[in-house]
């Protein structure tokens, strides 16, 4: 019905890369021309499906021992948690057919091959998994800083404080061999959707 093979376009990249401007840019791009597609990103997991315990708390009316238990923060565990619900479900969107776009700063490589791994364990076969790297040096990530989040986590740092930020003082590994780079410090965001649909296309995924 959709006359298009679904698949899972992975943005990964530090706070303030680009992912998200990229993601949705390339949503608009690929509806457009008549493909369904859809984007996870904080904005909708973060606050939902793996929220918080703060929100489950306050919004969702959680006992502080489940919300502890179920809510998701920063640490690597709840990172890797995180990553591997949204893999779970871009998964779903793909076997339905859709292009499903994920904007997380997924971190961790393991993180990233475990993602990669559950689109390979489908039972139709497997799915397409396309690795987007946001390459933005952190120095104009933490220049634009749009939520002052990268101010927060200095001052932290400055007067001995853990943020936990990455880029700051937690870790970002750099994939070894996505099958795309985009460096959004250097680049417009159209041409940045134009690699990636130029990628799609010689896949044979825009048919
Ligand atoms: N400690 C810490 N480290 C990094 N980022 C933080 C942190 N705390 C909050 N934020 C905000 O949450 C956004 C990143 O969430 P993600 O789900 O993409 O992170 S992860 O993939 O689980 O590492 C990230 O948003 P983006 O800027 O859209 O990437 C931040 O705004
Ligand atoms: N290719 C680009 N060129 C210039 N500025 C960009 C580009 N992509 C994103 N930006 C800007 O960088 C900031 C962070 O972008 P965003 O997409 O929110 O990053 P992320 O989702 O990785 O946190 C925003 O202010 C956005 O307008």
């Amino acid at each position: 019905m959709f006359k298009q093979t679904g698949a899972t376009l992975w943005f990964t990249g530090l706070s303030g890369s680009g992912k998200s401007t990229l993601a949705m840019a390339l949503e608009r791009a690929l509806v457009q021309r008549g493909h369904l597609a859809y984007t996870l990103d904080g904005d909708n997991v973060r606050f939902g499906l793996n929220a918080g315990p703060k929100i489950l708390t306050e919004t969702r009316g959680y006992s502080e021992d489940q919300a502890n238990r179920f809510g998701l923060g920063f640490s690597a565990a709840d990172r890797e948690e995180n990553i591997r619900r949204v893999s779970e479900v871009a998964k779903l969107f793909a076997d339905a057919g859709l292009f499903a776009l994920t904007s997380f700063i997924s971190p961790y490589r393991k993180d990233r091959d475990a993602a990669r791994k559950i689109h390979d364990q489908n039972k139709t076969g497997a799915l397409p998994f396309i690795e987007v790297f946001v390459n933005t040096p952190l120095d104009t990530c933490e220049k634009r800083d749009p939520k002052g989040l990268y101010k927060q986590a200095r001052a932290a740092v400055a007067t001995g404080r853990a943020a936990g930020f990455t880029g700051v003082d937690d870790p970002y590994e750099p994939p070894l061999s996505p099958e795309l780079t985009f460096d959004a410090a250097a680049q417009p965001v159209e041409q940045g959707v134009e690699l990636v649909l130029g990628h799609l296309e010689a896949k044979g995924l825009l048919t």
